[in-house]
């Protein structure tokens, strides 16, 4: 139901609808890249965005004047590094969306672009914490599990760190688990509403599938939380080497940003989407950062739903998740405070 209701809710907004009097300004890093330019082009359907910024260190410009011609109302820039367009890019953002970064080749994991990615993301963060303080941070650049820590640390060194604005998107994961059990349980997605935990990567992807409220075989089980986990890599392999996945990243990168723009310029009520946050849920095992069902308000995190009853199965995912969680966040800490 969601992607009908949203493609069609937002191609009515698009040719019917002016730009809402407090619309917001969204800016995407990385714009002219593979999840970049689809989601900017998703975004720029929405009227709860009055402008649309793209930065990227190349082809900004073009893909900006490609965009500018659809006619919704939002104003579209690009931005390359020169001329301080970093700044202008984000100067005034309510919204910061960071696609920037390498994506996996086969058989490398999302760990392995700790190295390029950790320096790009903390960089875009360092502009951010400068320029748009106040701006909810939305990362997509992998390791997310690492990435999203290192923009916390970031805020932090400037004290503007306000954990309710920073946020990890696992959108996909959410996505993906709803398209598989709808395949296996032969029900429209709408019907496949999957609860996914944790963080978003391999084993710490957690499928929370006895909480769907369909009944699945142990084998059905086992293989749905298997392709969840590794949906990444489907596409990284189909793609030999040409990159993840974009398009997909793209439609659920525009899902998540809708519904924080729903929640801060519509402001309305019960909006609910997972994400990776700063929770308390495992905080008792020293797991800072975790995702589950989170309500999102006027200021970002509105309320961090609990995980809920899990069988004995998905205990086992997650007591699989926590050790790999905490490195990941840790490594990511380390890199800035060191
Ligand atoms: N959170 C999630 O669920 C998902 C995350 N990803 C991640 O998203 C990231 C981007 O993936 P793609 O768009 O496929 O890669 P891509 O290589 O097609 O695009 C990345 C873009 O970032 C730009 N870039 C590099 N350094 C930059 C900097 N310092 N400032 C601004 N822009 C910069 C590049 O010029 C390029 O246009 C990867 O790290 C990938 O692993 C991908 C899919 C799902
Ligand atoms: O698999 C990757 O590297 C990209 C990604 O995060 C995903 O598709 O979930």
């Amino acid at each position: 139901m969601f992607a009908t209701r949203q493609i069609s809710s937002i191609a009515k907004r698009a040719f019917s609808t002016s730009t809402s009097s407090n619309a917001a300004k969204v800016a995407v890093l990385g714009a002219a890249g593979g999840i970049g330019q689809p989601l900017s082009l998703l975004l720029k359907q929405s009227s709860l965005i009055s402008h649309l910024s793209l930065y990227d260190i190349v082809n900004t410009p073009g893909v900006a004047a490609d965009l500018s011609h659809i006619n919704s109302n939002s104003k579209v820039s690009g931005h390359v590094p020169a001329n301080d367009g970093l700044k202008e890019a984000l100067t005034g953002c309510d919204i910061v969306v960071i696609p920037a970064g390498v994506p996996r080749k086969p058989g490398m994991t999302r760990d392995d672009l700790f190295n390029t990615n950790a320096s790009i993301v903390r960089d875009l963060a360092v502009a951010c914490a400068e320029h748009c303080p106040k701006a909810h941070i939305l990362v997509i650049a992998n390791p997310v599990n690492s990435t999203v820590p290192i923009v916390a640390e970031v805020f932090k060194k400037a004290n503007v760190f306000d954990p309710k604005r920073l946020f990890g998107v696992t959108t996909l994961d959410v996505v993906r688990a709803s398209r598989f059990v709808s395949e296996v349980k032969k029900v429209s997605t709408e019907d496949a509403k999957i609860t996914v935990i944790g963080g978003h990567s391999g084993v710490t992807i957690v499928p929370l599938l006895s909480q769907s409220g369909h009944s699945f075989t142990e084998e059905e089980v086992k293989a749905l939380t298997h392709r969840i986990q590794f949906g990444g890599d489907e596409v990284v392999k189909a793609k030999n080497g040409t990159g993840s996945a974009t398009l997909s990243m793209a439609f659920a990168g525009a899902r998540f940003t809708n519904s924080l723009l729903e929640a801060t310029v519509a402001g309305k009520k019960n909006i609910v989407e997972p994400t990776f946050v700063q929770s308390d849920v495992f905080a008792k095992e020293g797991v800072e950062f975790f995702a589950t069902n989170v309500e999102l308000g006027p200021n970002g995190v509105e309320k961090i739903h609990p995980v809920g009853k899990v069988n004995a199965y998905e205990q086992g995912l997650i007591d699989a998740a926590v050790p790999e969680l905490k490195g990941n966040i840790a490594k990511g800490k380390a890199f800035i405070k060191a």
